[in-house]
């Protein structure tokens, strides 16, 4: 359980507030209009946005001030952030060790994560003689290796094709069924979140509101929801 207690984000002029508690396990889309503060709100989870107000808690312990690293979170971005001068395996043992010097077992951990993207014959490949969809792979790859509770997913797959996307989605959603993760996934796409999400955090008008379940929210969007929506 990640619960964001009474959160204050200032931005220069941009403010905006949080306050929920999101289950273990369960998978959260993140919506709402382009600067509404959905990636500033994953950036405050991840550590990487300082709160003016409030705490963080995972499990009952409070992480308000821990350094990315110690945060319970993987964090995927639009561009992948694959290192293009390191291969495949490089680029996803970071994931272990930032030095990677990766003892046996690291380097098992690396090749099963491989495998289960379906990268192994790509493994000494540099991320640039990969294509869009092999090179979402294995960031997810990395994503798999560090095994945090919750995996937060900014656009992840907004440069591929539609159905690309959805096969990125699919893995997506078989790689936290498998290892419990929790999911909180910005994106613009309402395909995406009937496709994936169990419940919707809408951002909008310097807030993010409390999480609602998809389908229901989705069916009978309240106006601001609807007016986004289109
Ligand atoms: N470092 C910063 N300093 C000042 N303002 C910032 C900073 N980072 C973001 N902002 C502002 O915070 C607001 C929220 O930005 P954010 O990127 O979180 O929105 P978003 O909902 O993710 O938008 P989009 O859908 O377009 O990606 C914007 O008004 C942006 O200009």
């Amino acid at each position: 359980m990640l619960r964001l207690e009474g959160f204050e984000i200032v931005l220069g002029a941009f403010r905006m507030t949080a306050d929920m508690t999101l289950e273990q396990g369960r998978k959260y889309a993140v919506i709402g209009p382009s600067g509404a503060g959905k990636s500033t709100l994953l950036g405050a989870l991840c550590g990487f946005v300082p709160l003016a107000q409030g705490r963080l808690f995972w499990q009952e312990r409070e992480i308000t001030d821990a350094d990315p690293g110690a945060r319970p979170m993987t964090m995927l971005f639009q561009d992948n952030n694959l290192f293009p001068h390191l291969t495949v395996t490089q680029n996803v043992g970071l994931g272990i060790r930032p030095d990677l010097r990766l003892n046996a077992q690291g380097q098992t951990r690396v090749a099963q994560a491989l495998t289960r993207v379906g990268l192994a014959d790509q493994a000494d490949k540099k991320p640039g003689a990969l294509s869009g969809g092999q090179q979402s792979r294995a960031a997810l790859a990395r994503v798999l290796v560090q095994a945090r509770p919750w995996v937060l997913l900014d656009e992840p797959f907004a440069a591929l094709g539609p159905a690309l996307r959805n096969e990125m989605l699919d893995l997506v959603q078989d790689l936290v069924a498998e290892t419990g993760a929790g999911l909180i996934m910005v994106t613009h796409a309402p395909e995406d979140v009937r496709r994936i999400a169990d419940e919707v955090v809408f951002v909008s008008a310097g807030q993010a509101e409390a999480p609602k379940p998809a389908v229901e929210l989705m069916e009978n969007p309240p106006p601001e929801l609807r007016a986004y929506l289109g």
